[in-house]
């Protein structure tokens, strides 16, 4: 066996773990065996391939800092549990047959330079916030009165943003094509309902302005439809609508989204309505079938993250949309006999919105746009003339702070809570945090593993009754591990595409309206649009499939002129690079991992029971971080293996090493955390294989140690079954250790990283991504995404 970087997680002894894993909740007789489990005394080794079996790599290089009390580069003997008497430490490992290695230990080293900060420095002043200029009101841009002094008064909205200031007025006037492109959080919502609200408005007005004494109404036809890519988006949307419209109660809008029955959709475009709000498919299927619905007065169609829509397969849909409305005979009075000529556009004006700029976009402009202006925060011009149109392709706020760590694979999941504690102690009461994963399955076994498993206590008699929304049951819950004294209540909530949709739109209402610290680990479906003002902190825990998306998901927070923080987890190696594309947009600060460590762990974790160490032995950062991640692994071992189970069938010694003498790994018991790491594993490497091409040479699914990501999932070793995507490389590449990189950083020696090689130093590689079934597996995604919601990357 290597040496090098192959330990045990702590020491061989004999002395039970008792209080090292709690078990609550389940049946009483799983507990007790699961109880008795760890507290009988340890057998022997058996040894089996560990993660990084093969890994007889170079020692880390682990950046130093000046109070550093970290591990040397290379040790051969890590921390025992915490709580663990001295010298008697045994593990489920030694019993399981499994090897940890030791978390510090054969990282590859980092190659980006960390400069020390030298000081905070001044915040950029923002550049999505309302113009601080007096002179810069709404009624200057044109709208009336009546929508100027509800914006200030009711919605709290005195001046314009620089999109309002340049859309406004453009849109109220002309009558051409627009594609709006400005920052996330900038207002991009306003800046195209406003003038699209205040013309409908005007069709009930005289030229004085006073009221007309025919007023339209929810019945005098179908102005405007909005697209929008998820229904969460849609709903949004919907709700702005409905505030701008509470000055103007005579018009009504509504939306046709699914996820609820076709019938009572019908029957609300049957009563009437003016502003329709809508996901592609959904509106393509009414046009179809349902006969009241008349597009003929409709002179808006707005796409709202159009590239969104094209990237998630409603090309089609948007087609059939734009076709049926251009086709439909433009009706230059309403059946109410209401002159709409003249004061609604003459034509069919189509927008296009988004924040960011890609070849979707164009293509989308393409089929939807004629002579479109380009409309951006800084300017309106003609859409031929693209200056401009490129440069602002990838902005984000300016005002948004962008950290990347470069944290080792299996240093992960230890840095993300370190983060998150550190985070969370130090700030507000209302501090509110989003955490993307990449896929599904990933936010699920996160969530599991990061709430509070503890049993709820039962609620005192004087206690008002407490009635949790049934829809939010699973998928909000109180946080373990990154609470502190100081914040006792972070409240952890899940979302993805694949829940239902009631339950994901309780899950948003309750982390948008939690009053408590609030943490929502979700995949890609909440990077665009979503509004949450109070988003404080965003984390890339596993980074975008494309820079677009990264911009959007960054854009939850430093929203409408707020201060807001992004953190990125970069792989040390090829992942480095990836930070010179972000950086040509907006700086992005590397920082250390072990300073993250440093300052998340420099106080004992919390478990609902307690901390999760011997307070009578002293504790380092290093010693913490080893402890957290062994409790991790001993959580997903706790009901895993029947020999601890002293109800189980016994395995005798000859079963045990059937296979030709070779040693098998004791035949697990069913553990739902456990399968739940190994399925999020599993979709983790294959969402890994799905990054666009052109960011391909950054995540490149053949440097990526399969044992270390394991790890970051609390395995011990990485599970089988990764197909589809994913094919095996023949020939071994010449660009081994000391090469360099398309993006310039050198790779990291892959003779360390042969935990899947057929024959040590030969087929060594575990993959290539195959152009076609990469995209093939991305299509897929967003195959089962259509059909069982709009919007699951998982
Ligand atoms: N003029 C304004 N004054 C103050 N707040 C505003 C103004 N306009 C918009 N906002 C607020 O700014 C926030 C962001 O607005 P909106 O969601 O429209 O941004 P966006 O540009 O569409 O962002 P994204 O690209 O992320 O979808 C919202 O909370 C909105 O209420």
């Amino acid at each position: 066996m290597a040496d090098d970087g192959m330990l045990l997680n702590f020491e061989l002894g004999d002395a039970p773990l008792t209080s090292q894993v709690k078990f609550k909740g389940g049946r009483w007789r799983d507990r007790v065996r699961a109880q008795k489990s760890v507290n009988k005394p340890a057998a022997p080794a058996a040894v089996t391939a560990a993660d990084d079996l093969h890994n007889s790599s170079r020692p880390t290089k682990r950046p130093r800092t000046d109070d550093d009390d970290g591990p040397p580069a290379r040790q051969f003997k890590t921390a025992k549990p915490l709580n663990a008497p001295a010298d008697k430490a045994p593990s489920h490992a030694m019993k399981t047959g499994q090897i940890s290695s030791g978390l510090f230990t054969s990282n590859p080293a980092a190659v980006t330079s960390f400069e020390k900060p030298t000081e905070e420095e001044e915040p950029a002043q923002p550049s999505n916030a309302p113009l601080s200029d007096e002179a810069e009101n709404f009624l200057a841009l044109g709208l009336s009165r009546r929508v100027a002094q509800h914006l200030a008064t009711k919605l709290e909205m005195k001046a314009p943003t620089a999109i309002q200031k340049n859309t406004i007025p453009q849109l109220i006037k002309d009558d051409c094509d627009a594609f709006l492109q400005a920052e996330t959080g900038s207002g991009k919502t306003l800046a195209y309902l406003l003038p699209i609200i205040h013309r409908i408005m005007a069709l009930s007005l005289n030229e004085d302005g006073t009221s007309k004494d025919i007023q339209v109404h929810r019945n005098s036809g179908l102005f405007a439809i909005i697209l929008a890519p998820t229904r969460e988006l849609c709903k949004q949307i919907a709700l702005v609508v409905e505030k701008v419209l509470r000055c103007t109660p005579w018009l009504v809008s509504t939306t046709v989204i699914g996820g609820e029955s076709k019938k009572s959709e019908k029957s609300r475009i049957r009563k009437g309505v003016n502003i329709l709000i809508a996901t592609p498919g959904r509106l393509t299927d009414h046009l179809d079938n349902t006969k009241v619905l008349d597009v003929g007065t409709v002179r808006w169609l707005v796409l709202d993250e159009g590239d969104r829509m094209m990237e998630m397969g409603f090309e089609e849909d948007i087609r059939t949309i734009i076709n049926k409305t251009r086709e439909a005979p433009l009706q230059k009075q309403n059946r109410e006999g209401v002159r709409l000529d003249g004061i609604l556009p003459s034509r069919r004006v189509t927008v296009l919105c988004s924040a960011t700029m890609r070849m979707d976009v164009q293509k989308l402009g393409e089929i939807s746009l004629k002579d479109a202006v380009h409309i951006t925060a800084s300017k309106s011009e003609m859409e031929n003339d693209d200056s401009g149109a490129t440069e602002a392709a990838f902005s984000a706020p300016a005002q948004l702070k962008q950290n990347c760590i470069i944290v080792p694979a299996k240093l992960r999941l230890v840095t993300l809570i370190a983060l998150l504690k550190s985070t969370f102690a130090r700030k507000g009461p209302a501090f509110k945090a989003i955490i993307f994963i990449s896929c599904a399955d990933s936010v699920d076994y996160h969530y599991a593993l990061l709430k509070d498993t503890a049993v709820p206590e039962p609620p005192s008699p004087d206690a008002a009754p407490v009635k949790p929304s049934p829809h939010t049951e699973a998928t909000v819950a109180p946080a373990a591990y990154i609470t502190s004294p100081a914040n006792p209540t972070v409240v952890l909530h899940k979302l993805h595409g694949s829940l239902t949709q009631p339950v994901r739109t309780a899950t948003l209402n309750a982390f948008t309206n939690c009053k408590e610290p609030a943490v929502l680990i979700t995949t890609d479906i909440s990077s665009r649009g979503l509004d949450v003002p109070t988003v404080d902190l965003v984390i890339e825990y596993d980074p975008a499939f494309a820079v677009a998306d990264h911009v959007h998901r960054i854009g939850r927070t430093a929203r409408a002129g707020r201060a807001g923080r992004a953190v990125l987890f970069l792989l040390p190696g090829p992942e480095e690079g990836y930070t010179s594309i972000l950086s040509s947009a907006t700086p992005v600060a590397p920082q250390l991992y072990d300073s993250v460590l440093q300052k998340g762990l420099a106080t004992a974790v919390h478990l609902p029971e307690g901390k999760l160490e011997d307070e009578t032995e002293k504790h380092t950062w290093t010693s913490r971080a080893e402890a957290l991640q062994l409790h991790f692994e001993q959580r997903l071992l706790a009901f895993a293996y029947s020999e601890y189970d002293e109800n189980a069938p016994k395995i005798s010694k000859k079963d045990k090493y059937a296979k030709g003498g070779k040693k098998e790994a004791i035949k697990p018991k069913d553990n739902p955390l456990l399968d739940s790491a190994r399925q999020a594993f599993r979709s983790h490497i294959r969402a890994y294989a799905t990054h666009v091409r052109d960011e391909r040479g950054f995540f490149d699914i053949t440097q990526l140690h399969l044992g270390h990501i394991a790890k970051s999932f609390g395995l011990r070793e990485a599970p089988g079954g990764i197909g589809g995507g994913v094919a095996k490389r023949t020939h071994r590449p010449q660009d081994t250790k000391g090469s360099t990189n398309a993006t310039g950083n050198s790779r990291p020696d892959r003779s360390a990283r042969s935990a899947h090689a057929g024959k040590a130093g030969d087929d060594d590689d575990f993959g290539v991504v195959d152009e076609t079934a990469a995209r093939r597996m991305r299509e897929k995604m967003m195959g089962v995404m259509n059909a069982a919601s709009e919007f699951n990357l998982g």
